[in-house]
C-alpha cells in the first residue's frame, strides 16, 4: 500500500528536527486513488461538530450532508466560532464501523486493518522515531465549503497521543481554495508553517502543538478528503 519509492530518511530526519513533515507520493498510486474512489462514492457520511457545544434549540448534533438541518448546523457553528474552539466537517468512523461489521463493502476496514498491522506500526516507530507507538486510530473525513476546525493542539487526556497524521487525497487541491493546515507558534499569534493538502501527501505532526484546518472557501474544486488519526502509545 504505501510507496516502494519512498525513502523515509530524510522525512524522518525534517520530522525530529522540525516535529513536522509532509511526505508526497505516500501511498502506491492505484491505492490512492482507489481510497479516494471510495471516499468520493461509497462512504456514508455524517456531519460532526463539537459533541459538547451548546447547541440551540431545535438544533441536534449530526444531519444528513446536504439537508436543511445540515445548513442550519453549519451557521449555528459559524456563529459559535466567534467565541472560541469549534470545528464542523463531514466524518466516518472507521475504527467504530470495522468493529462492528458496518458497510462491510468498504476498502475502508482493510485500511484500519493495514494502519495497526505489524508492519505499519514497525514502519511508524522507525519514522517517528517514537519506539512506544502502539496503535493507529483512523476517521475519514470530508470538508465541503464553509467547514473548518479552528486552532486547537491534539492533546487529549484520554488518549496517549505521540503524533498526528493526515493521509491527504484530494486532486489537484489549490492553496487558495483554503482547508490548510497551518501550525501555530506556542501563543497562537503567528502562522510558522503551512501545509496544502496535496494529493497522496501525508501530513505528519508531533501532538500535542497548536493548528488549524483554515475555512474551506465557496470556490474550491473538491471536497477536501482525507484519512486521519494519531499514532497512539495508549
Ligand atoms: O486535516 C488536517 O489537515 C488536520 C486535521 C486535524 O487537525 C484534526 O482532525 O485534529
Ligand atoms: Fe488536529
Amino acid at each position: 500500500m504505501i510507496s516502494n519509492e519512498l525513502d523515509i530518511d530524510p522525512w524522518r530526519a525534517r520530522l525530529r528536527a522540525q516535529g513536522r513533515v509532509q511526505i508526497p507520493g505516500f501511498l502506491q498510486a492505484e491505492a490512492a486513488s482507489r481510497l479516494h474512489d471510495c471516499l468520493r462514492d461509497e462512504v456514508r457520511w455524517e456531519t460532526a461538530q463539537r459533541t459538547d457545544a451548546e447547541l440551540a434549540e431545535g438544533l441536534v448534533h449530526s444531519a444528513a450532508p446536504g439537508s436543511a438541518e445540515d445548513a442550519a448546523l453549519l451557521e449555528a457553528a459559524t456563529l459559535r466560532a466567534r467565541d472560541g474552539f469549534e470545528f464542523y466537517f463531514d466524518r466516518y468512523r472507521m475504527i467504530d464501523a470495522r468493529r462492528d461489521g458496518q458497510d462491510p463493502e468498504l476498502v475502508l476496514h482493510a485500511v484500519v486493518d493495514f494502519l495497526n498491522s505489524a508492519p505499519f506500526l514497525d514502519f511508524a516507530r522507525q519514522l517517528t522515531g517514537d519506539p512506544a507507538i502502539r496503535m493507529v486510530s483512523a476517521i475519514a473525513v470530508r470538508y465541503r465549503h464553509g467547514h473548518f476546525l479552528r486552532s486547537h493542539s491534539d492533546h487529549a487526556s484520554e488518549e496517549d497521543r505521540a503524533f498526528a497524521y493526515v493521509l491527504n487525497l484530494s486532486r489537484d487541491w489549490l492553496p487558495d481554495w483554503g482547508g490548510l493546515l497551518q501550525f501555530l507558534d506556542p501563543a497562537g499569534q503567528r502562522v510558522v508553517d503551512t501545509f496544502t493538502p496535496r494529493w497522496n501527501s501525508l501530513s505528519l505532526f508531533r501532538v500535542p502543538q497548536p493548528h488549524v484546518v483554515s475555512l474551506v472557501a465557496p470556490w474550491a474544486g473538491s471536497p477536501r478528503y482525507s484519512i486521519t488519526g494519531w499514532f497512539r502509545r495508549g
